[in-house]
């Protein structure tokens, strides 16, 4: 059974939440622009060698969205539907995410449009080191530095860092993150994303006073994310009743045994397909299940103004990326439903990277608890922050954010402005 997902566009949903929330601050219209568009779109086109011998033309994307706050800082995704719209908004995403939580960051993101699952690891080395070459301007420890989102992982950021250091001839770590330990990488990344969603989760559990061992969730997308949420949390007691992938969905209503799943995943070339103590259902059936919390942890625009009203969970963790488009906000608001936006839920990617460019820059190596402490103070920060303001302003939890994240940016990004308008020496 194949799982179809029907696109809305992305960055519009981003420019929609923007717009409220920069009507509420009286944003300036001159700032609106500048903070709504890139700073920079770069579309690379290069060729590999397949392993066949043959040649094949690729093309990639990296978005610059803004370095008011830092440099810039997002992932690469290797994806057939990868296209620029995508890229520009999840760029812009990760401006705002950094924001949120304090991480002196700005964003970006990267894309190639590729199919990684019918790659070869040699191909997918060579697709990588040329991406980097295309970008070896760009990419940069104090300018713009890349990290895994869909599709790549360690693997693929190692070689990155090994091609920008041929590049440059000597060796820079912290031009990327989310590297192998060997190569520089930091403990506790791996799981950093699925860690974080687990502690926004609890916290939105507490904050509807239901107890995790009460609770019951089903989770979308059975990656990095996926994998790393549903373990955290069934090690805190909920009872996960549905998961999926791009190939399968099932459900069992006493709660599926997710150690014994990973094993069985890390067994079966990492797919769930064909798992056995379950029921199979329709991909979108697991998005209408009667549970507490539903996490959306594989792609954008899977919850719509077309079947938000057959949501029945009553907390939504945006563990991926937009899942939830712009046109099923007040269709899910109106259902009660307390929906805990990407740019908070999936933060924990973003800050533990920050601690791998730090220990990198710092040529430190911190320890494992060291790390999870600090992301979970970080997140705890972020979630009590969005909450007062989403009171303050009687906006969502996901205004509330962009209300943090436009305020921070727009003064940041105003003061350079000013400095760089004032006159400078006057000329005698
Ligand atoms: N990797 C990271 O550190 C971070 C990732 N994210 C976001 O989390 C989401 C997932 O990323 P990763 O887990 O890294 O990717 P991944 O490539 O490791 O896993 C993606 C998963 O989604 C599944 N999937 C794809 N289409 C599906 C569909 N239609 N129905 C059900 N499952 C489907 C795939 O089979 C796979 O299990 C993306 O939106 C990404 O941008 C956000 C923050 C950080
Ligand atoms: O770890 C990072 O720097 C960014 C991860 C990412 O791409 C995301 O948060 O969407």
């Amino acid at each position: 059974m194949s799982a179809e997902i029907i696109k809305q566009n992305p960055f519009q949903s981003m420019i929609d939440r923007f717009n409220i929330a920069a009507d509420i601050l009286k944003l300036d219209e001159s700032i609106r622009q500048k903070l709504q568009r890139p700073e920079k779109q770069i579309v690379v086109n290069f060729s590999i060698t397949l392993d066949n011998g043959s040649e094949q033309n690729f093309e990639g994307y990296r978005v610059i969205h803004n370095t008011a706050l830092g440099p810039s800082k997002g992932g690469i995704r290797y994806d057939n539907a990868v296209n620029l719209d995508e890229v520009k908004a999840l760029a812009a995403w990760m401006t705002w995410k950094s924001a949120v939580t304090g991480i002196p960051f700005g964003g970006a993101k990267g894309g190639i449009i590729c199919d990684p699952k019918t790659l070869s690891k040699t191909e997918l080395e060579r697709i990588t080191r040329a991406y980097t070459k295309a970008l070896a301007d760009i990419f940069g420890p104090e300018k713009d530095v890349p990290a895994p989102d869909m599709g790549t992982g360690p693997d693929e950021m190692g070689w990155l860092m090994d091609e920008f250091s041929l590049v440059h001839g000597k060796t820079i770590h912290a031009v990327v993150t989310g590297k192998h330990l060997h190569s520089g990488g930091s403990l506790g990344r791996v799981e950093a994303t699925g860690r974080g969603v687990s502690i926004i989760t609890l916290l939105a559990l507490e904050k509807l006073k239901i107890r995790p061992a009460r609770s019951t969730a089903a989770i979308q997308g059975f990656g990095n994310v996926g994998l790393h949420s549903a373990l955290f949390l069934y090690e805190k007691g909920v009872k996960i009743v549905a998961v999926s992938d791009v190939s399968e969905a099932f459900f069992n209503p006493d709660g599926i045994n997710i150690p014994e799943l990973i094993l069985y995943y890390n067994l079966n070339n990492k797919t769930i397909k064909g798992y056995p103590n379950s029921v199979a259902i329709k991909h979108e059936e697991l998005l209408f299940l009667d549970v507490d919390v539903l996490i959306p942890a594989a792609k954008e625009d899977v919850i719509t103004k077309k079947n938000a009203n057959d949501v029945r969970a009553k907390i939504i963790i945006e563990a991926a990326n937009g899942p939830v488009s712009s046109d099923a906000d007040e269709i899910l608001q109106g259902k009660n439903v307390l929906v805990v936006p990407d740019i908070l839920a999936n933060a924990g990617g973003v800050t533990v990277s920050y601690f791998e460019w730090l220990q990198n820059s710092l040529l430190e190596s911190w320890r494992i608890h060291q790390i999870n402490k600090r992301l979970e103070d970080i997140l705890e920060k972020g979630f009590e922050t969005v909450f007062r303001v989403s009171a303050k302003y009687d906006v969502s939890p996901r205004i509330a954010a962009y209300i943090i994240a436009l305020k921070k940016v727009a003064e940041t990004q105003s003061v350079k402005e000013v400095a760089l308008e004032a006159p400078k020496f006057k000329q005698n």
